[in-house]
């Protein structure tokens, strides 16, 4: 299989430290995603996800398991070479959308080409497609404070893709969005998947976001608790998700 990213038995555990006691957030935790898979990871308050993707990310580092990206195992890179292997091979896209202020849109979106000294002419015809592909162009020249969340968010797409990344890890990208911001962007991030065969894995508490996605996989106490596959259309997915959700939550039935 073409796998993108493949984790096996990843496990991370907080030490012990001043009184507070040690933390097993993650625990014997494996799956894969093949290329082109748009994957929701979801769960409980405290149920590891955000330590998944920062370990997944190379943030942080895990207790014991393995992350493999693109074949390249995380852990075993040097720092020099994480930090080349993150900004070439993974496009990030956050809640709150971790745009530089002093650059414009454009300037923005070129920012990882320019830090890997690509030809100018290269970067501009790159981010012209893609700020066309996200119908940002004709406000290319406007800077983070000048626009809406939506189009800040369309500008954090762009640039999570400009390096033509392995994979793209979206931390609650509807986060700070109103609804209609909200499923523009998951619109977005679906086509990005099926025209650009992107594999895409994100993080939400949404279920409304993560109707979006072809696979979610519920954590719960750092453990897979449960995997869906979308089948039908995406009402019948956001009902099934809806009712895993109030299951794990313990809802009286
Ligand atoms: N730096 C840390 N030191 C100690 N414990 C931590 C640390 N970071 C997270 N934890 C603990 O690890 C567990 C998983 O936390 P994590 O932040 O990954 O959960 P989460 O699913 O992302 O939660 P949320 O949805 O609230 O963001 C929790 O019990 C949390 O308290």
């Amino acid at each position: 299989m073409d796998d993108m990213i493949q984790i096996d038995n990843l496990t991370k555990v907080y030490r012990a430290f001043k009184g507070a006691k040690e933390v097993r957030a993650l625990d014997q935790i494996s799956f894969a995603a093949s290329r082109g898979e748009f994957i929701g990871i979801m769960g409980p308050s405290g149920s590891g996800k955000t330590t998944l993707l920062n370990i997944l990310s190379g943030v942080d580092t895990s207790t014991s398991g393995e992350v493999i990206i693109e074949g390249q195992s995380i852990a075993r890179l040097k720092k020099d070479k994480l930090a080349l292997f993150r900004r070439q091979r993974i496009g990030y896209i956050f809640q709150d959308f971790n745009l530089l202020d002093s650059l414009t849109l454009k300037e923005n979106i070129a920012l990882p080409l320019i830090l890997d000294h690509v030809a100018p002419q290269q970067i501009n015809s790159r981010v012209d497609e893609l700020m066309q592909f996200f119908g940002i162009a004709d406000i290319a020249g406007k800077y983070p404070y000048h626009v809406s969340g939506g189009q800040k968010q369309r500008t954090a797409a762009a640039r999570a893709l400009v390096t033509e990344p392995a994979v793209v890890f979206a931390d609650e990208p509807t986060g700070n969005l109103d609804s209609k911001s909200a499923s523009d962007i998951m619109d977005m991030l679906t086509e990005m998947n099926e025209r650009k065969n992107s594999t895409i894995l994100m993080v939400t508490h949404d279920a409304f976001a993560a109707s979006y996605c072809k696979r979610i996989i519920f954590i719960k106490d750092g453990q897979i608790s449960v995997q869906i596959q979308r089948a039908g259309d995406r009402k019948a997915f956001f009902d099934k998700i809806l009712e895993i959700l109030s299951v794990m939550r313990g809802d009286a039935q």
